[in-house]
């Protein structure tokens, strides 16, 4: 079974890391890793943090480049790397460019797909953009379909146009951060006895008017000494513009470069409270038992929500101040968000997306691998 991974970003690397290492224990599956450059820098961080080995780099990102353009040198890619892999079955993650282009275009190519973390859905397609367009048409054209949960199943369920078969596995980020936290037990931050609140934020839609609220939002909490406020800044020039002009030189607040992941682990693991639009986050902090305040109007994570560990705020200065205020005031308040839940698995998602794959493999596979250019589009496999 010839396994081809293509990612692009840092979370993608992220999580698709526990595959690799799966697949590496599992003599049956020969898995290859593709990065398509979209993060440069991050993604190579990512890898080194997990030992992952990357087999090629296709190196397409370049700063300032439109998505339709990624997408476009994405889809120019894949022909000559599959032809030259053959490999059975093309797996994306999530709803990056990445994911997206290359899904689509080993659809086009006639090849299986399989999508992990499949069926996410914020019910927006502005909401956010363009990952909500992206999971959609990743679902669409994908054979197998990696659900992280019984919701993102229902989601994929009400969809005419998903075909493929779905398996709820859990989400392999939870898999990455178990074993990452393990690497990294025993140390503790040490934050001189101020509570530390850690921000994230990088969404494209809240870029201008959004990062401006949030920056409000943390000039003002700043202003209490109880509180350390640390900002990983994201390599977006155009969030780190926003981000740096607002906050540069404000007592207690620290704007920092992105964080290797093992760092990444500890600041979470070690964070009172935690501000953030990342999608990631949102499911490492309810592992982690660390409230999260998502920095958006909506989320594709409803099972968060639903044990409480995460609270949406939107990017209104007033509305975030009051709900950290109050999680920092009332120990009532903060005691019952800071339980913590495994609504996305207890971390065996990538031997389940293995399983699932080797099944698929053994029952529907085409016959012997042709070239992918030659090959007609896979019957629906559901
Ligand atoms: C709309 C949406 O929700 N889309 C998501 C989007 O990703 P995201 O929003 O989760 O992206 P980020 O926030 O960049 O990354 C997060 C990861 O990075 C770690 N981290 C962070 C800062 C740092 O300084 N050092 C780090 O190590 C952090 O702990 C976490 O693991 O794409 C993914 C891939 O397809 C999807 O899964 C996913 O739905």
């Amino acid at each position: 079974m010839r396994l081809l991974s293509v990612v692009g970003t840092r979370p993608e690397a992220i999580k698709i890391a526990p595959i690799a290492r799966a697949a590496a224990a599992r003599p049956a599956i020969d898995h290859r890793l593709v990065a398509t450059g979209q993060h440069r820098e991050l993604f190579d961080d990512m890898a080194a943090a997990f030992g992952l080995t990357v087999d090629r780099n296709l190196a397409l990102g370049e700063t300032g480049q439109t998505i339709e353009a990624l997408e476009q040198r994405i889809a120019a890619a894949l022909p000559a790397l599959a032809d030259e892999l053959r490999p059975d079955m093309i797996l994306v993650q999530g709803d990056t460019t990445s994911a997206w282009g290359s899904a689509l275009a080993a659809h086009r190519l006639g090849m299986a797909v399989g999508h992990v973390e499949a069926g996410l859905r914020s019910h927006d397609l502005a909401l956010p953009f363009p990952e909500e367009r992206n999971r959609v048409e990743i679902d669409a054209v994908s054979t197998l379909l990696f659900a992280p949960t019984a919701t993102a199943r229902a989601n994929l369920e009400a969809e005419p146009a998903v075909t493929g078969r779905i398996h709820v596995t859990g989400n392999t980020g939870i898999d990455a951060l178990l074993w990452m936290r393990g690497m990294a037990a025993g140390h503790r931050l040490h934050d001189g006895g101020r509570r530390l609140v850690l921000v994230t934020c990088h969404r494209r839609e809240n870029i201008g008017a959004g990062i401006a609220g949030i920056c409000e939002a943390l000039r003002r909490l700043a202003r209490r000494p109880d509180v350390r406020i640390v900002l990983p800044l994201h390599p977006n020039p155009s969030v780190r513009a926003g981000i740096r002009e607002a906050l540069a030189g404000i007592a207690n607040i620290e704007l920092l470069d992105p964080l290797d992941y093992p760092t990444m682990v500890r600041m979470m693991d070690g964070a009172h409270l935690i501000l953030s639009d990342s999608g990631g986050l949102q499911e490492e902090a309810p592992a982690l038992g660390v409230p999260l305040l998502v920095l958006r109007d909506n989320s594709e994570r409803p099972e968060a929500l639903a044990t409480g560990n995460i609270a949406l705020v939107g990017t209104d200065p007033d509305r975030i101040v009051a709900a950290a205020t109050r999680l920092l005031d009332n120990p009532a308040a903060y005691a019952a968000m800071a339980v913590p839940a495994y609504p996305y698995g207890r971390g065996d998602a990538a031997e389940r997306i293995l399983d699932a794959i080797e099944d698929w493999a053994a029952t529907f596979r085409p016959r012997a691998s042709q070239p992918a250019s030659g090959r007609s589009p896979p019957a629906s496999q559901a």
